[in-house]
């Protein structure tokens, strides 16, 4: 099964954004990502994947220290969805999610029958398939979000590390995502995934994770950290919270004035 796990990471270029992150994920796992803007999640999922170097702490990727791994291992373990990422390739959608093959086939190798029936499945997960042989700079924003996930998936990695998939997609792909996501987790992938829809993380995660002040400030069950009290402090936005079966919802307890 495979692990990420980070101890008493600290990063910050000019201050200090990461000051002592203890987080781990292990395959079978959904763990949600939740903190305000610029309280350091996207800089943590870099750290994770090995892209920034903590300036304290370690990462170890199935035990053994990042910074003693080869890219190469790297990418064929971890498979990564950024925010926004600039799309100026001329590539096609299929060509696009062809190339989340390349950590596992080599650039030079010949494109096998499992990399075509990877890159399919990857495309139908994604209800791409009617957009394979459109360019990508002739993509919508979300049309393009989805490309970006399922390169993820075409990447066929233990572990997937996924920066606010949720953004830019329409509200059915929004949800059909977090059932593929649910879906993988049970198949047995590590899925760390930021967000700043705790009611969605809540129905669906295994575990959430809060970072604040640079600290993971609360790691559990959904039921425990993603409560009204706890997310009326987090977001600085008085709310009360409503159960429904397994879902949780959340309404502003007060009408602003005026
Ligand atoms: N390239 C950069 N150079 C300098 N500072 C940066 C850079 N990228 C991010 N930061 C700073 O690091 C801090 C954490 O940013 P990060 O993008 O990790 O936050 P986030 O929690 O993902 O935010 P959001 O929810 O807005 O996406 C912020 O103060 C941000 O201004």
């Amino acid at each position: 099964m495979a692990t990420i796990a980070a101890g008493g990471v600290v990063f910050g270029r000019e201050r200090p954004v990461l000051r002592g992150i203890d987080f781990a994920l292990s395959g079978g796992e959904m763990v949600g990502l939740l903190g305000v803007n610029g309280a350091g999640k996207s800089t943590l999922l870099r750290v994770l994947l090995g892209l920034l170097a903590p300036q304290a702490g370690v990462v170890r990727l199935n035990g053994v220290a990042l910074s003693g791994c080869r890219r190469s291992a790297i990418a064929r373990s971890m498979a990564y969805v950024p925010q926004g990422q600039d799309r100026r390739l001329s590539f096609t959608v299929a060509e696009m999610v062809m190339l989340g093959r390349v950590p596992q086939a080599g650039l030079r190798g010949a494109v096998s029958m499992r990399d075509r029936r990877i890159v399919d499945q990857a495309l139908e997960r994604l209800g791409l398939h009617a957009l394979a042989g459109r360019p990508c700079n002739a993509l919508s924003g979300g049309e393009w979000q989805r490309v970006l996930l399922a390169r993820a998936l075409a990447q066929d990695t233990p572990i997937l590390i996924l920066d606010e998939p949720l953004s830019g997609l329409d509200y059915g792909h929004q949800l059909r995502l977090l059932d593929l996501l649910r879906q993988l987790a049970w198949e047995g992938k590590a899925v760390l995934l930021t967000s700043h829809r705790p009611e969605e993380l809540f129905a669906r995660a295994d575990r959430v994770a809060v970072l604040r002040d640079g600290v993971i400030a609360a790691d559990g069950a959904p039921e425990v950290v993603i409560e009204a009290a706890a997310m009326s402090a987090l977001y600085d936005v008085p709310l009360r919270q409503v159960d429904e079966g397994r879902h949780r919802f959340f309404y502003r307890a007060e009408a602003p004035e005026g």
